[in-house]
């Protein structure tokens, strides 16, 4: 158990063992202590277990709420209600001088002003809640939607992508699916550096967005590896495509840091058909060997 709330809500504490403090010492300076034969056990069972009761959910109140608003008027409303059921339970052992004594007055009092306290701290916690709620589905969507985009290339990752070909197949939808690598880049990264390849990456996912149509997804499939499914196309179609993005990479020329002289690239690119109901796993599978050879 964590009792560092003690210092956090040390003004609250304070407070509530003063007046618990000051109310005792009211009862048993300005009352008379009853015979022990007129006590009613029972009573006392239920208006202490009411008294405890309310001092541990005080407690809890304390040890899980930060410090504010919400926390000050449950934790008055609780003080309220604590005060109120003290003094049921002590006038089972003191008794007042008149029914018109201050004690007597302020026996019921408190926990209706507790109660009030209580129900509008409860309110505005709810709002609370609420506001939290909408700040956590905001930064859930958040991390949602940046996890399917690829931080370099800003072109969709592969787990997106695998889902999109999910969807075409329960859709029945076929499709054309491309893969393309960028010949030698290992060697790039090596001869230059890791921020040039990874500008690289960057400009040939460019050309590779501006060559697509409407309905195509790009996505980075790994390193230097790129895929793109094209719906409802025809391998000569997809081909052409590849082709013309071939064309646009090799007319590239990329400037390392630090150099004027342009480097030139090729990019080597593969297309297979998906057949009806296919797995998708397996046409990623026949591409990726496709390309290798
Ligand atoms: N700069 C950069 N390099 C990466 C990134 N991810 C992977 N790589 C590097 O990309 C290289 C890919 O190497 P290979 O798969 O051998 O590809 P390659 O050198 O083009 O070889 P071929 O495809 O046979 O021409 C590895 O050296 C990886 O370290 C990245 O995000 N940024």
């Amino acid at each position: 158990m964590d009792f560092l709330f003690l210092k956090r809500h040390y003004k609250i504490v304070a407070a509530i063992f003063i007046t618990v403090g000051a109310l005792l010492a009211a009862v048993f300076t300005q009352g008379q202590l009853k015979s022990g034969q007129t006590t009613d056990w029972l009573d006392v069972l239920g208006e202490g277990g009411i008294f405890v009761m309310t001092a541990v959910w005080l407690f809890f109140l304390l040890a899980s709420r930060p410090a504010g608003k919400v926390t000050y008027l449950l934790s008055i409303g609780l003080t309220c209600f604590l005060c109120s059921s003290l003094l049921d339970l002590t006038d089972e052992f003191v008794s007042y001088p008149s029914k018109e004594f201050w004690l007597y007055w302020i026996e019921s009092l408190p926990a209706l002003v507790g109660m009030v306290l209580m129900t509008w701290g409860l309110y505005q916690w709810h709002h609370e809640q609420l506001k939290l709620h909408q700040q956590l589905s905001r930064r859930e969507a958040f991390y949602r939607e940046h996890s399917q985009i690829d931080y370099i290339t800003q072109l969709y990752s592969a787990d997106y992508m695998r889902d999109h070909l999910s969807q075409l197949i329960a859709e029945q939808q076929n499709y054309a699916l491309a893969m393309l690598d960028i010949r030698n880049f290992a060697e790039f990264n090596r001869r230059y550096s890791t921020q040039d390849g990874d500008r690289l990456l960057r400009e040939v996912a460019d050309l590779i967005v501006m060559n697509l149509r409407t309905a195509d997804l790009a996505c980075r499939y790994a390193g230097d590896r790129f895929i793109i499914v094209m719906p409802n196309t025809e391998l000569a179609e997809a081909q052409e495509v590849c082709e013309q993005i071939q064309q646009a990479v090799k007319s590239l020329a990329f400037k390392p840091n630090g150099n004027n002289k342009a480097v030139y690239h090729k990019i080597a690119t593969a297309v297979v058909l998906s057949e009806p109901a296919q797995q998708f796993e397996q046409v990623i599978r026949q591409v990726n060997l496709a390309l290798e050879k």
